[in-house]
């Protein structure tokens, strides 16, 4: 609006410089000198404001441009820690669950002779006192042979769930091999585990197992040995060993200690 009133004034200013009707006239020179400075003033600021125009939409897209990359860093970062947060909790879990593959035994859960065998060296380490019982299924291969591995398997799982309900929470029970099952009682001497073990011989001997139209249950023999200060503890699970073999020999169904 103003502009278009600006140039109809210099349009008929111009006019007016032109026409030969004011030649002479004594403001015509200043008049005329004060035109061309203004036209030169006009063009100078249109120039001026094209440049800033330019400017500005420069600087515009540069922020945008500036602006998506950042947001394109953004999301790229939080997809690379989205990405490193799931690779770590993986690596958390096949550590746990190497962890637990290399310390328990996979049918029963139980711990294995290496946790076990921790445990024992940190007790001996601590001069705690304890004794050790070593049961073993009594003829446990008449079970797999007269009805199926699978059914030996329920079995092991059957009585692995009494013995762990059954023990004190600081007592461990470990599975020691086959149809072997090593416990662990803390702060417990031979004659107070011999009661332990007897209660438990007499749940074990409760499970009962149904394969098809039979129902299987066994006996379990045990062998204890109260530890001795000073000996590792090897010695020790050697003469429950020992003490368990004389169980068998007895006739089994049965546990016996070592001698004190
Ligand atoms: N089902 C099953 N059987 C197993 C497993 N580990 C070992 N056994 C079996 O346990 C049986 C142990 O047999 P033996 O060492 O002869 O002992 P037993 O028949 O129990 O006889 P006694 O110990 O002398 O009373 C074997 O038949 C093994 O195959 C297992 O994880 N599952």
């Amino acid at each position: 609006m103003k502009d278009s009133h600006d140039d109809t004034l210099l349009a008929e200013v111009a006019a007016l410089l032109e026409s030969s009707e004011h030649d002479g006239h004594p403001l015509h020179d200043a008049l005329q000198r004060l035109y061309r400075h203004h036209c030169e003033q006009r063009g100078q600021m249109q120039r001026l404001i094209e440049i800033s125009d330019r400017y500005q939409l420069l600087a515009m897209e540069a922020r945008q441009v500036t602006q998506q990359r950042y947001e394109r860093t953004l999301r790229r970062q939080q997809k690379l820690s989205r990405i490193s947060d799931g690779y770590q909790a993986l690596i958390q879990e096949r550590n746990q669950a190497l962890h637990q593959a290399s310390t328990h035994d996979p049918l029963t859960e139980l711990p294995n002779r290496r946790l076990i065998g921790e445990r024992l060296e940190s007790l001996v380490e601590a001069r705690r006192r304890f004794t050790l019982a070593l049961l073993d299924i009594d003829h446990f291969k008449a079970i797999n042979d007269r009805h199926g591995h699978d059914v030996g398997d329920r079995v092991l799982v059957a009585l692995t769930q009494v013995l762990s309900e059954s023990l004190r929470e600081y007592d461990l029970c470990a599975r020691w091999g086959g149809e072997e099952f090593l416990l662990l009682l803390v702060d417990t001497d031979r004659s107070e585990a011999h009661t332990i073990v007897e209660r438990l011989r007499l749940r074990l001997a409760e499970v009962c197992i149904r394969s098809e139209d039979q129902t299987i249950s066994v006996t379990v023999s045990a062998g204890l040995s109260q530890h001795q200060p000073g000996d590792p503890h090897e010695v020790t699970v050697k003469r429950a060993d020992q003490a368990l073999l004389e169980a068998k020999r007895a006739g089994r169904d049965r546990s016996l200690t070592d001698t004190p």
